[in-house]
């Protein structure tokens, strides 16, 4: 529902409007659901490396990590992430989706919305890395876990300066290096599934993104560590806050989500690698989703047309 309503403002150069509008469709949309679902973790408002607040949040509907959604009956935790890559929906660019994980009561760890170092890599990898080792050691590693040179090996990491050594870095194992504008979930789907390319993702990123990958991981099978990156003595307090009694902690899957029994689900904002964009018609809309599980363990992609006016569906749908 929330790529439905807010694909609108693709282009519309407005990030605080197509977020709150986000927010108010996904908390609406969750008001029907029968299920009594807690925010664990929210993309909110993040200090940006130039400590700049880069996703505001306002207006009626703001949701909160804490708030509980949906109309009661089984007690599950939520990740939400209404937009991921927002600039990307807000200009008109592809890769913007809209995605959520849900998992029993307690399963999905509370973080602040802040940076977050990550490394991720699909299940022909796993076992194969350590987030403390020089990331040069990691790809070596998963290289050879995954039967391949690293010349034949293909690593994600964000287009941000931060990452300038990193890139350097890898660089140096001779890797192919997919230099991404924006986005960690897209890439995450492409790690956990043979022949898309993609074999590890590294950097730092924000934390509701790992928690959403970590979703990902649990349900494709593959791993994730991270480690949490406060860039400002506030926010070390604040990760106190949420119970982390050692900031710096090396955080493995199971940290980050407690429970075997995940789901996931992400809808196509603007088109981009894994999901289509929304298309509109007069009357309606299509629309593509993956939903995944870990039990059962399935990955299902579904491509919907919507009649959005009674009288469109009664013309007829369009392909
Ligand atoms: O843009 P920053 O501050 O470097 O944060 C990186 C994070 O932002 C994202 O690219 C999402 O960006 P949006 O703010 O455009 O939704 C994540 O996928 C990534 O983890």
């Amino acid at each position: 529902m929330v790529a439905l309503q807010v694909a609108r403002l693709e282009g519309s150069g407005d990030p605080e409007g197509a977020y709150t509008l986000a927010m108010e469709t996904f908390g609406e949309g969750l008001s029907g659901v029968s299920n009594e679902g807690e925010v664990a973790s929210l993309r909110e408002e993040r200090l940006d490396e130039k400590g700049r607040v880069s996703a505001p949040r306002s207006g009626p509907g703001a949701l909160n990590v804490g708030d509980v959604l949906g109309a009661g009956g089984l007690p599950v935790d939520l990740a939400v992430e209404p937009v991921e890559g927002l600039q990307l929906l807000i200009r008109g660019q592809e890769g913007s989706i809209s995605a959520v994980a849900a998992a029993p009561r307690g399963g999905i760890l509370r973080t602040p919305d802040m940076y977050m170092s990550k490394l991720i890599v699909g299940p022909g990898a796993k076992g194969a890395i350590d987030i403390d080792a020089p990331v040069a050691e990691n790809v070596r590693a998963v290289a050879e876990a995954i039967g391949r040179r690293p010349e034949e090996t293909t690593v994600a990491v964000l287009d941000r300066d931060r990452h300038e050594n990193l890139i350097g870095e890898i660089r140096e194992t001779g890797a192919r290096i997919q230099i991404r504008p924006e986005g960690d979930l897209t890439p995450a789907i492409a790690v956990g599934m043979r022949g898309a390319e993609v074999h590890a993702i590294v950097g730092i990123g924000g934390a509701p993104e790992g928690i959403l990958a970590a979703a990902i991981m649990k349900c494709l099978g593959g791993e994730m560590q991270a480690r949490m990156w406060p860039t400002q003595r506030s926010q070390v307090d604040k990760l106190r806050e949420y119970g982390f009694d050692d900031p710096e902690k090396k955080l493995t899957l199971d940290d980050l989500i407690r429970e075997d029994d995940v789901v996931f689900a992400a809808t196509g904002i603007t088109s981009g690698e894994i999901l289509n964009g929304v298309r509109y018609f007069r009357g309606g809309a299509r629309t593509h989703t993956v939903v995944m599980s870990t039990e059962p363990s399935v990955v299902r992609f579904m491509d919907t047309i919507h009649a959005l006016e009674p009288v469109a569906g009664r013309k007829g749908f369009q392909l």
